[in-house]
């Protein structure tokens, strides 16, 4: 079966007595920008953290396509097609570019000791095979990365250092990414031309669908197809941008606003 939809089902994730997801329920289609609202502490990142394995959550199911993904291990969640991006920049800045990216893809190159020892050729073959696909993916997003693959990460400017997570997130070629504010530490015109480049990925990769969290409403505005908006870990409201601002209860949840 080629469909990735991912349909979340009743999610709920407690950390003893908080209740960080409250029978969440979300569906992603191929090809969806799904924009993920509400206020801070509303349960944003515990999904995203629910969805790519690093929170057990205590019921619910979590499927994408025909494949059950409901507490399993997050290396079993990234093979079957599902990356991340964080809030916080997670490169190691000291290393390479090449480097970084490396470090993402460490479970689809060769590895173990048998095949360091006695695949040595085949082990050559397929960096060399990763290295030129990291150098058109990073060229993708600016050539100047491309340029300075084998340079730290740590000499590269904000944005740049995102485009890097992105494309450690996209070498695995994945069918969902998850967007965890990509305008945290940058610029307004810093996160626009970010978040071009991603459509511009995107539009390349029909398939590929993206949950996005971003409290910056014009991005969501400009990129997202459908909002879905979360209040102390319940789903509140759902619809497109302009439905989703005007609803009583996400302006009471977003402004204190009487619903
Ligand atoms: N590991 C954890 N242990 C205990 N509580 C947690 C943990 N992770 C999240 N929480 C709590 O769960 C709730 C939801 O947090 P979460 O980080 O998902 O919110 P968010 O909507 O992403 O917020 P923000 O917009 O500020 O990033 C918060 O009350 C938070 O304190």
């Amino acid at each position: 079966m080629n469909d990735r939809t991912l349909v979340c089902s009743d999610v709920t994730m407690r950390f003893g007595g908080l209740v960080a997801l409250d029978a969440f329920s979300l569906e992603v289609r191929p090809g969806e920008v799904v924009g993920l609202l509400g206020p801070n502490g509303s349960g944003k990142t515990t999904f995203f953290n629910v969805v790519t394995g690093l929170y057990k959550p205590a019921s619910g199911a979590i499927r994408f396509g025909d494949q059950d993904l409901f507490r399993k291990a997050p290396s079993e969640i990234n093979h079957a097609g599902i990356a991340r991006s964080f809030q916080r920049c997670r490169l190691m800045l000291e290393l390479s570019v090449f480097d970084n990216l490396l470090v993402g893809a460490h479970n689809r190159l060769p590895n173990g000791l048998f095949r360091t020892l006695f695949g040595r050729k085949a082990a050559l073959r397929s960096i060399a095979a990763f290295m030129g696909a990291a150098r058109d993916l990073c060229a993708r997003f600016n050539p100047h990365i491309a340029d300075r693959l084998f340079e730290p990460a740590g000499s590269f400017n904000m944005i740049d250092r995102r485009r890097i997570e992105l494309c450690r997130a996209l070498l695995g070629e994945p069918r969902l990414l998850l967007l965890d504010e990509p305008s945290a530490g940058m610029t307004h015109d810093e996160t626009f031309r970010l978040m071009d480049d991603v459509t511009g990925f995107q539009r390349e990769s029909p398939e590929l669908s993206i949950v996005l969290i971003e409290h910056e409403m014009q991005v969501i505005e400009r990129v997202s197809q459908r909002c879905v908006v979360l209040n102390f870990g319940k789903k509140i409201c759902e619809g497109s941008y302009r439905t989703v601002v005007a609803d009583p209860q996400v302006r009471k949840a977003y402004l204190g606003e009487d619903a």
